[in-house]
């Protein structure tokens, strides 16, 4: 029995032979970590679109592309590439969206759909709002799929699969956009839901944007400790401070630009697990053996439920 099929959020992915292509012609504009998965399962499994196109400001990573054949033209030119799209998805930082919109959002044919996947959504969506035509959908998405490495060497088909995709269409982003935005990431394997902008941006605060905070703090804590007293308190570090310095080895552009789009629901965050870890301080100090027991099952029951679910 297949049971993807029996997951409510979970399409099962058909083969090339079974269906049509979503598109015929899928430009992605930044093709690293996230645009190259993208292209690589638009590639392999042929049921994305007919052709792809990649665009990056990069002569070197067009070049990276064009080596690694993961698209079938490959172009500095976002304008010229967006004139024959059916679809354009924007994988470029955050930071970045809104002029690359505005170069291509003129040249896109009137019912193309425009689509991004960036870690932030309100920042975002404000930033690419004041280029949108009206005959030109946009479906604002985000695959909460990752690695800590960046670049068109980074990426792979299968990173989608089984990960949730958020999509937060806006009020007036016509269901059929949603619909094929939609079936383009449940063919790429993920699994779906929709809320709202703001909703979406709370939510990575907490479970993506704060962990990573964490992390690139608590390697230069430890670093900067290590300088202070000489020590080699780096050399000893088992796989619990490695686990941080996997996530903390991740882009510095990338994560400049979401922390400072997302800055209100982060620091919101930062400061409710600052009273947590206060609280946390205070039992520690005061011998709370129940509070510090009771908080570190809630941590084992949550990795458990995420390996059930096969987020883990
Ligand atoms: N890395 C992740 O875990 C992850 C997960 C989900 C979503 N995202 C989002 O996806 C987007 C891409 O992230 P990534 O990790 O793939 O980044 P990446 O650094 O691997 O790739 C980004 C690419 O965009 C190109 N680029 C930058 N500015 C450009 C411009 N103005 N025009 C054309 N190309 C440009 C870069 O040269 C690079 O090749 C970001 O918005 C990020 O927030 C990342
Ligand atoms: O797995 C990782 O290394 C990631 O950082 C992936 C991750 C995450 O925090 O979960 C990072 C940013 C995204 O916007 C979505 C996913």
């Amino acid at each position: 029995m297949d049971t993807a099929a029996c997951a409510p959020d979970r399409a099962p992915v058909p083969s090339a032979e079974e269906i049509a292509p979503v598109f015929d012609t899928l430009v992605v504009v930044g093709p690293g970590l996230i645009g190259s998965s993208v292209l690589r399962r638009a590639k392999e499994y042929g049921t994305l679109a007919r052709r792809v196109i990649a665009v990056d400001i990069s002569p070197e990573v067009c070049a990276r592309v064009a080596e690694l054949g993961i698209a079938d033209e490959v172009t500095t030119d976002a304008a010229q590439a967006a004139v024959v799209a059916d679809c354009v998805m924007l994988c470029v930082p955050v930071g970045a969206m809104g002029p690359v919109a505005a170069s291509v959002l003129p040249a896109m044919r009137p019912g193309a759909i425009l689509t991004e996947v960036g870690s932030t959504k309100v920042s975002v969506i404000e930033a690419i709002t004041p280029y949108l035509r009206p005959d030109v959908p946009y479906v604002p998405a985000h695959p909460m799929a990752g690695t800590e490495f960046s670049g068109p060497d980074a990426g792979f088909a299968t990173l989608f699969e089984d990960r949730w995709c958020l999509l937060t269409p806006l009020e007036s982003t016509p269901a059929d956009a949603v619909k094929a935005v939609r079936t383009l990431w449940e063919r790429c394997g993920a699994r779906l839901r929709e809320m709202a902008p703001a909703h979406h941006d709370r939510v990575c605060a907490m479970v993506s944007h704060l962990p990573h905070l964490l992390a690139f703090t608590i390697c230069g804590t430890a670093d900067d400790l290590a300088d202070e007293t000489r020590s080699e308190v780096l050399d000893f570090a088992a796989s619990g401070f490695r686990d941080f310095t996997r996530i903390a080895a991740s882009d510095p552009i990338m994560w400049r630009d979401i922390f400072l789009l997302n800055r209100d629901a982060l620091l919101e965050m930062l400061a409710r697990f600052m009273e947590d870890a206060q609280a946390m301080a205070r039992a520690i100090r005061w011998g709370d053996e129940d509070y510090i027991v009771d908080r570190i099952e809630r941590g084992r029951k949550i990795r458990k439920s995420l390996i059930e679910n096969r987020q883990a």
